[in-house]
């Protein structure tokens, strides 16, 4: 751990249904990162998010800036970690601003009709940065899945949390916007924040990420730049894949080639 460390974990474990899912995991992460979580179907990253985001609770110790997890409130938590849930779903027939102005709840905006000032032009930001202009009156559940897949997101953004928890934020979409998210990931982490992405796609972990962990059966078996993170040894071990390696305007190109 380092003097610029804002989020430490230090010997986590999560059990769940008597289940040990998370084991012994310890790493720290400085503000001002994009750090990708990878690992094959069923490793442990949904689990390890939502403990992150104090949703499940777990053994050992979380500290961000300095201070204990456990012994934070739970709007001191919220006002943190902005959290992304995989699969996100509103079955409520809201405007799409409305769901975007959830994310200030934990600033105190509780309604989303009644936004003072600041709240409205964060919440302006955010769907504008979400590319969500367009669609701001349009009732949630009449989009698509990727446009809500990007409601979703523009809803942790407006939080503006220090630390951003993203579980699978491009799944499901297209080319454009996947580099388009994954880009404005890079943005907040650039601008300050700690964001950590689960991601199965390892070509853009690689091109967008500043460091890459590995969870593997519960356990953080690789840490470090997405090149060395990523290298042929760990892929086969992790994922029992081969991949075509390269680079491209000086950033390593990983693309998944055959399974072993
Ligand atoms: N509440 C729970 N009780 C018991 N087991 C659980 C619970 N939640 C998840 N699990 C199990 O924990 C393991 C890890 O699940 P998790 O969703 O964290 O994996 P993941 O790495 O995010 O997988 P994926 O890539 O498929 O999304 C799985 O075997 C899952 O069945």
């Amino acid at each position: 751990m380092t003097m610029s460390d804002y989020l430490t974990v230090e010997q986590l474990g999560i059990k769940l249904g008597g289940r040990l899912l998370v084991k012994d995991i310890s790493f720290a992460l400085p503000r001002r990162s994009l750090v990708a979580l990878v690992g094959p179907n069923g490793a442990g990253k949904t689990t390890l998010l939502r403990a992150l985001a104090g949703l499940v609770p777990s053994q050992g110790r979380v500290t961000i800036d300095g201070k204990d997890l456990a012994g934070l409130a739970v709007r001191e938590r919220a006002l943190r970690f902005a959290y992304l849930p995989q699969g996100h779903a509103v079955h409520w027939p809201l405007p799409v601003r409305d769901v975007v102005a959830l994310g200030r709840y934990p600033h105190g905006a509780t309604d989303p009709q009644r936004l003072g000032p600041h709240d409205a032009a964060t919440v302006d930001r955010a769907l504008h940065e979400a590319d969500l202009i367009a669609l701001q009156s349009r009732p949630v559940t009449e989009l698509s899945g990727g446009e809500r897949s990007r409601v979703a997101l523009a809803r942790a953004l407006a939080t503006q949390a220090p630390v951003l928890l993203a579980d699978e934020p491009i799944a499901s979409l297209d080319p454009y916007y996947q580099l388009s998210v994954m880009a404005l990931l890079r943005k907040q982490a650039d601008a300050g924040a700690l964001v950590i992405v689960v991601t199965h796609d390892l070509g853009l972990a690689a091109r967008f990420a500043d460091r890459v962990l590995i969870l593997r059966d519960g356990r953080l078996t690789n840490s470090g730049p997405p090149d060395l993170a990523l290298a042929a040894d760990a892929l086969a071990e992790a994922f029992a894949i081969e991949a075509f390696r390269g680079a491209h305007e000086g950033q390593p190109v990983i693309v998944p080639w055959a399974a072993r």
